[in-house]
C-alpha cells in the first residue's frame, strides 16, 4: 500500500545535522534573482561574505544544500514515485534572524495525510535548533500526490485566507530567468520535474517547472524589499500555498496588502493570463 496513514501520521524522521556558510546563503539569495540590479547596495545586502543578511526562506534549503541526489518520496507509511509528486504549500517561522553562518540539526515528523479523493496531501512538520539547542526555526510543508488518494482516510480541513475587499497597496512584476530552475536546484532540490523535459512531459507537464521553493524565496523577497526596506530580519514568519505551476522565465505579479502586523500576497503568472502561482500567502512582520 503506497499510504498508510496508520503507520505515517506521527512518524519520525532521521534527524539531519547540518552546517552552512555565507556562500550558500549566496547561492541561494543568486538563485531566487537577488543581484538583478549589482549597484544596489540594498540588494547587494543579500550578497555579501560573510555577513549577508539571510531570508527567512533560507531555513527551507538549510538541511538539504548539499544534496546531489533527487529526493525520494519514501516515509514510514509512506511510497510513491517522485513524478506524481508536486509541492503543496510551505511555512517558516524564524525564532530570530537566521545567522550567515551556522549549524543545525533539524528533526521532522509527519504531522497529517489526508485523503483529497483523487490526491493525497502530506504534512511534514520540523523544527530545527542550534547546536545548543536554542530554536532556529520551525517548518511546516505539505507535498500533494496525485493520484494516490483514496485510501480511506479523512478530507482535512480547507483553509484559504480573505484578501481585503480593495486593490493591492503594492504591486510588483518580479521577472524569472529562463535558466531559474537549474540555478535553484543547485540548492539541494535535485528534481528533474524542475531539469529534465522528459521527466516533465511523464509527469504531465509541457515543459519543465519552477521549484515551489524558488517561487516562495523569490516572492518573500519582492515583499521585503518593497514594503520592509529590503530588512529580511523584518520577517518573522512565511507562509504560502502552491496554487499553480510556473515555468522559468516567466513574470511573477506579485500583489501585497498591508494588514496589521501581517502582509497579505498573492502571486500570479503575467504571460499566463494572471494564472495563480501562489495563493493564501501571508508574511508576519517581526
Ligand atoms: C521528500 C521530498 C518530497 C518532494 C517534495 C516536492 C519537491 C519539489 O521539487 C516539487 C515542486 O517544487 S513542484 C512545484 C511547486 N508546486 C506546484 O507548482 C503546484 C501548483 N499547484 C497546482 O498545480 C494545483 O493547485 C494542485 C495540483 C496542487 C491542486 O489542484 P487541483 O488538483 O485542481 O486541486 P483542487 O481541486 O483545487 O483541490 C482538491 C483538494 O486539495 C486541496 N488542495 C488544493 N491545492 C492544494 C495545495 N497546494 N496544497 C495542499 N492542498 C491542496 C484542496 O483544498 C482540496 O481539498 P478540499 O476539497 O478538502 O478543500
Amino acid at each position: 500500500m503506497p499510504i498508510d496513514p496508520s503507520v505515517a501520521i506521527g512518524a519520525e524522521l532521521p534527524s539531519q545535522d547540518f552546517s552552512w556558510t555565507s556562500s550558500e546563503v549566496q547561492l541561494y539569495h543568486l538563485g531566487l534573482g537577488a543581484g538583478s540590479r549589482p549597484t544596489d547596495a540594498s540588494e547587494l545586502r543579500y550578497l555579501r561574505d560573510g555577513e549577508s543578511q539571510v531570508l527567512p526562506t533560507f531555513a527551507t534549503v538549510a538541511a538539504t544544500f548539499h544534496a546531489a541526489e533527487p529526493p525520494k518520496v519514501s516515509f514510514p507509511g509512506v511510497e510513491i514515485d517522485l513524478a506524481k509528486v508536486v509541492h503543496g504549500s510551505q511555512e517558516v517561522v524564524v525564532h530570530g534572524p537566521i545567522p550567515a553562518n551556522g549549524k543545525g540539526r533539524t528533526t521532522t515528523r509527519i504531522a497529517e495525510v489526508w485523503d483529497k479523493g483523487k490526491a493525497a496531501v502530506i504534512v511534514q512538520e520540523s523544527t530545527t535548533v542550534d547546536p545548543e539547542g536554542n530554536p532556529l526555526w520551525t517548518a511546516r510543508s505539505s507535498i500533494f500526490a496525485r493520484g494516490e488518494g483514496g485510501f480511506g482516510g479523512e478530507r482535512g480541513p480547507s483553509e484559504s485566507v480573505e484578501l481585503p475587499d480593495r486593490e493591492p497597496d503594492v504591486e510588483v512584476d518580479v521577472p524569472t530567468l529562463p535558466q531559474q530552475a537549474l540555478l535553484y536546484r543547485l540548492c539541494g532540490d535535485r528534481n528533474p520535474l524542475h531539469s529534465d523535459p522528459e521527466f516533465a512531459k511523464a509527469a504531465g507537464f509541457p515543459a519543465p517547472i519552477l521549484h515551489g521553493l524558488c517561487t516562495y524565496g523569490i516572492v518573500c523577497k519582492a515583499a521585503t524589499d518593497a514594503v520592509l526596506d529590503g530588512d529580511a530580519a523584518r520577517v518573522k514568519a512565511f507562509r504560502a500555498r502552491f496554487a499553480g505551476v510556473v515555468f522559468p522565465g516567466e513574470t511573477l505579479r506579485v500583489r501585497i496588502w498591508r494588514d496589521g502586523d501581517r502582509l497579505l500576497i498573492t502571486a500570479v503568472v503575467v504571460e499566463r493570463d494572471l494564472a495563480p502561482a501562489l495563493a493564501d500567502v501571508v508574511l508576519t512582520i517581526a
